[in-house]
């Protein structure tokens, strides 16, 4: 827990399935630091507009729906949750209806604009001594002055074999072919393919699962040490 002093960042961005989320979560884990998932922020909205039944496509409407969006994100590692009002929904927002509409919610310049002020409270107010923030845009948009910045990347045939043999009700090609339009829709509003400067990028294509998360977790203890902190 925090020594009080400001909270250290780790900013991951990379594309879907490269393994931002569970090398992120045991990254936070090794280094007794918070997390925090910002895909999931993103697809509670998009859960929460369609239990209201609003359409993702009509930019104005979901705007206009942003001061009824109330969501609660577990930043511990050990404890992990995403609700929205009283409903827990971190499973549902896993689900594919879901993760089919959360690219047009993510375009909308708004919510990002929204979404990115809760980030920015959340990191600054952990009471972990740092946090590991992932996403799309966090090393560019979000946390661009964050002492370790990471671009976790990994081929494509990669990341949907790793997806495909997730347990899902879809077949792998159905799972290949929306992981591919996604991370397309996705592109046209940030850059995650490639590095920013100051970037670091961590290939995970020819590294299993432990690898990745100690090359992680050397990337941030190289920058802290370079730092001072
Ligand atoms: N280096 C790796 N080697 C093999 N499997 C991995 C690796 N990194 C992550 N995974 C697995 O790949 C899947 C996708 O990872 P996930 O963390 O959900 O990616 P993202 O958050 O980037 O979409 C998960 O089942 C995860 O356990
Ligand atoms: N920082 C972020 C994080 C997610 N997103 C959006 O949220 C969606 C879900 O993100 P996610 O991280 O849960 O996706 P996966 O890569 O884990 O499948 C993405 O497809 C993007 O549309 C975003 O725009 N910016």
């Amino acid at each position: 827990m925090s020594t009080g002093s400001t909270p250290v960042i780790v900013a991951i961005d990379g594309p879907a399935g490269s393994g931002k989320s569970s090398v992120s979560r045991a990254v936070a884990k090794a280094l007794g630091f918070a997390y925090l998932d910002t895909g999931a922020s993103y697809r509670a909205l998009s859960w929460h507009l369609m239990v209201r039944g609003i359409d993702a496509a009509q930019a104005s409407d979901v705007v206009a729906e942003l001061p009824n969006f109330d969501f609660r994100i577990g930043t511990d590692p050990d404890d992990y949750y995403v609700r929205v009002g009283s409903a827990d929904v971190t499973e549902a927002i896993r689900e594919p209806r879901v993760t089919g509409v959360v690219s047009l919610v993510a375009r909308i310049p708004e919510v990002r604009r929204w979404l990115n002020e809760r980030f920015r409270m959340i990191m600054a107010g952990t009471p972990f001594d740092g946090i590991v923030a992932e996403g799309r845009d966090i090393t560019t948009v979000v946390a661009p002055d964050a002492p370790v910045r990471i671009l976790l990347t990994a081929t494509e045939d990669a990341r949907m074999a790793r997806r495909s043999k997730e347990l899902t009700s879809e077949s792998a090609a159905a799972v290949g072919e929306a992981l591919r339009s996604r991370d397309k829709a996705d592109s046209r509003v940030v850059d995650f393919m490639n590095a920013a400067d100051g970037v670091t990028t961590v290939d995970s294509t020819d590294l299993d699962f432990e690898q990745t998360v100690s090359a992680v977790v050397e990337v941030v203890q190289t920058a802290r040490t370079s730092h001072g902190g």
